[in-house]
């Protein structure tokens, strides 16, 4: 969507990069021009994606370079070694991608303490902290930075099965709007996007697993009918990490084929056929008569 050498000079922090969207979205950013620091637990992960990523970018003319550091999010240390080392390889940090996440799907009863505390800590506390150091050296340094954060669809709806990524991604985007007021003074921008369904290994394993995969076709109530493309999704992130979005901030932006709005109350009704809705006309009609006293 953006032209090549969009993000030139840009310098990005992407958390889970090293796997499924954050993976995606980082190649983009690279092709555009920015220098990326992948970060997640998994040191050998973000070293085979960041080998990836290089190779492909040394075919292109213009794009960036990827840098790999281990870090849990939980670990405020651990985020400080992440902007260190982003700064003595790339100069300055110029955007945050808060992209981590812990989720699976339980009836909320079964769960423990620690299997709450786990997801809560991952995505709410992860997102705060980065947000935080990041937010921090900018004001320090004057430089007028940009969060993009990754939350969902049921951040605003909730969703039972999943409660304790909806009550974290519920606080990560009110910490999106919040921030986004305080710190406008300073020029720093703070987005979320909320994505419906959009394959991924990490999600489909903790989310979308046997036997539930065999039972249902999660693009049944999907208006558009089909589940999310990453390139879809990394062009949004884009624009929203670019100097292009530069009046936009406090948003969410939804990229789920409609899936929300099939909450509404009668759009279950795409499934009456030509026949059916013949003879509701005619029904609703008549009652329209009667009312008149024409019946
Ligand atoms: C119907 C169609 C649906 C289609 C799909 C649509 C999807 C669209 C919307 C999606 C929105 C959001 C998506 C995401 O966030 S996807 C991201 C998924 N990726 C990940 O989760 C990657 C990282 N995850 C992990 O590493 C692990 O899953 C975990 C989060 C559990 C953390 O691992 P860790 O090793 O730190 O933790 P433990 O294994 O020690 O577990 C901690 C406690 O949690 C308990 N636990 C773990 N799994 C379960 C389970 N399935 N049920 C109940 N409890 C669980 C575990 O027992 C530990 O607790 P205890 O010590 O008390 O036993
Ligand atoms: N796929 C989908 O349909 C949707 C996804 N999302 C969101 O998109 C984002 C990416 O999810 P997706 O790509 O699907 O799943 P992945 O499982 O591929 O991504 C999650 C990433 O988070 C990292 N991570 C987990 N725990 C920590 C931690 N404590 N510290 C640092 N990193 C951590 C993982 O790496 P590691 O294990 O190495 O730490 C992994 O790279 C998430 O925020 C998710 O909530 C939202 C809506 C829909």
């Amino acid at each position: 969507m953006l032209r090549d050498g969009a993000l030139n000079g840009k310098t990005i922090i992407v958390t889970g990069g090293g796997t499924g969207l954050g993976k995606s979205i980082s190649r983009y950013l690279i092709q555009l021009g920015a220098n990326v620091t992948i970060c997640s637990r998994r040191q050998a992960v973000i070293d085979e994606t960041a080998r990836e990523l290089t190779e492909e970018a040394s075919q292109l003319t213009g794009a960036g370079q990827v840098l790999a550091v281990a870090c849990d999010v939980r670990n405020p240390e651990q985020i400080e070694n992440v902007m260190a080392e982003t700064i003595a390889r790339f100069g300055q940090i110029d955007g945050l991608l808060n992209n981590s996440a812990g989720n699976f799907i339980s009836p909320t009863e079964r769960l423990s303490y620690k299997a709450f505390d786990t997801i809560v800590d991952i995505v709410l506390r992860g997102t705060y902290y980065f947000t935080l150091a990041v937010g921090k050296y900018w004001i320090d340094n004057n430089i007028k930075g940009t969060v993009l954060n990754i939350s969902t669809t049921y951040a605003t709806t909730g969703s039972g099965y999943v409660v304790p990524s909806a009550v974290a991604k519920g606080g990560a985007l009110i910490m999106t709007k919040s921030l986004a007021a305080e710190w406008g003074k300073y020029g720093i921008r703070l987005n979320a996007i909320a994505p419906g369904p959009f394959p991924t290994k990490g999600a489909w394993d903790r989310l979308f697993p046997e036997p539930l995969a065999s039972m249902m076709d999660p693009t049944s109530r999907i208006p558009l009918k089909r589940v999310g493309e990453h390139g879809e999704l990394a062009n949004l992130a884009a624009f929203l990490l670019s100097d292009y979005s530069g009046y936009i901030t406090g948003e969410s932006i939804t990229i789920d084929g409609g899936e929300v709005l099939a909450a509404g109350e009668f759009s279950h009704l795409e499934k009456v056929t030509n026949d059916q809705w013949d003879m509701i006309e005619q029904t609703i009609k008549q009652a329209n008569k009667a009312s008149k006293g024409q019946a």
